[in-house]
């Protein structure tokens, strides 16, 4: 196979619902860095692995204009909850707004502050979480994360091949690059943790908490 054609997947996966399709629209009308959003794919990727786990509560790291966050939401279980934390103040109109208006929008519970210090203060265990916040943080957010998860509860990591930069860290000395080269590192050789990458986008790691 010599290349990827992405539009063929496209073609032939689940359909991109409506709502997402126009988040999608306006994410890269209204905002810088729009290809912070997950997108067709992933997104497809992230509400299937919410339907095979089945977890109640899953935490996302890094909301941007919450694509994902309704994602994952999607498949929940009945009782389910996301609860996903973004940084940036700006967003928290415009995605309390989204939540209370889109499908599944109920189910996500939006905290407004910086990971770091929220993953200890928020009290629930953790079935699933989606780590898409600061790629030089991504091993602080495992330590923090560890003790609020049980085996067989799951990680997701995204951008973990951060455009194939971690493939070569002698040219590539940016501290996200060096960040997701260590943390690469780090989750193989974790005795709590059974991972696996696939260069699905950016690069995705999928991990299981033993
Ligand atoms: C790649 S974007 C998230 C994309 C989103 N998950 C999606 O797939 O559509 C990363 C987001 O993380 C946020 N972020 C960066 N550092 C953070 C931190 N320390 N705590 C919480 N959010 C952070 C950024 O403001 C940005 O909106």
């Amino acid at each position: 196979m010599d290349s990827i054609d992405n539009d063929y997947i496209l073609s032939h996966i689940s359909p991109e619902p409506d709502h997402l399709y126009r988040l999608y629209r306006r994410t890269h009308l209204n905002h810088l860095y729009p290809r912070m959003c997950s997108g067709h794919l992933q997104g497809r990727m992230l509400a299937m692995i919410v339907s095979m786990i089945k977890p109640h509560r899953v935490l996302e790291l890094g909301t941007f204009t919450g694509y994902s966050a309704l994602c994952l939401a999607e498949t929940l279980p009945e009782g389910g909850e996301i609860h996903t934390v973004e940084i940036d103040d700006e967003m928290e109109d415009e995605l309390t707004e989204l939540f209370s208006t889109s499908p599944g929008g109920d189910r996500v519970k939006l905290h407004i502050g910086d990971a770091l210090q929220l993953i200890p203060a928020i009290n629930e265990e953790w079935d699933l979480v989606y780590i898409d916040a600061n790629k030089r943080d991504y091993i602080a957010y495992i330590d923090l994360l560890l003790p609020r998860m049980r085996p067989g509860s799951f990680i997701i990591a995204d951008n973990t091949l951060w455009d194939g930069k971690v493939f070569d860290t002698a040219t590539h000395r940016d501290p996200q690059t060096l960040g997701l080269d260590a943390f690469n590192t780090y989750v193989a050789s974790h005795p709590r943790l059974a991972s696996v990458i696939l260069p699905l986008r950016d690069g995705l790691t999928l991990i299981r908490v033993e």
